[in-house]
């Protein structure tokens, strides 16, 4: 494979990244509304706990750092609880 050609594999893998990143949002503040209608925290550390345990076994599986992975996954999750958190507001009003 030549340099151009990694580069559009590369971007190709971002893409995808991007159009899954946007669909696990569109489902977690799905799961933000359903929380503040029914005055639940926007936060649950026990979900996140077990989340970070199944990635960090992915992670092994692939040969993929499994630090990185639950880093990874700590922005997007720690993003969702924000938007967990604006979407309630939008409740108080
Ligand atoms: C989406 C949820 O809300 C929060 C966000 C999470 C996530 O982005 O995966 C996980 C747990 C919660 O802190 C949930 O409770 O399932």
């Amino acid at each position: 494979m030549n340099l151009e050609s990694m580069r559009h594999s590369i971007d190709n893998i971002d893409n995808a990244l991007v159009a899954m990143l946007a669909e696990r949002f569109k489902i977690t503040d799905a799961v933000g509304h359903y929380k503040a209608k029914n005055r639940l925290p926007a936060k649950d550390e026990a979900r996140e706990a077990q989340q970070y345990e199944r990635i960090a076994e992915l992670a092994e599986q692939y040969a993929l750092d499994p630090n990185f992975a639950k880093q990874f996954l700590e922005v997007i999750m720690k993003q969702s609880v924000e938007n967990h958190l604006k979407i309630a507001e939008q409740y108080k009003k």
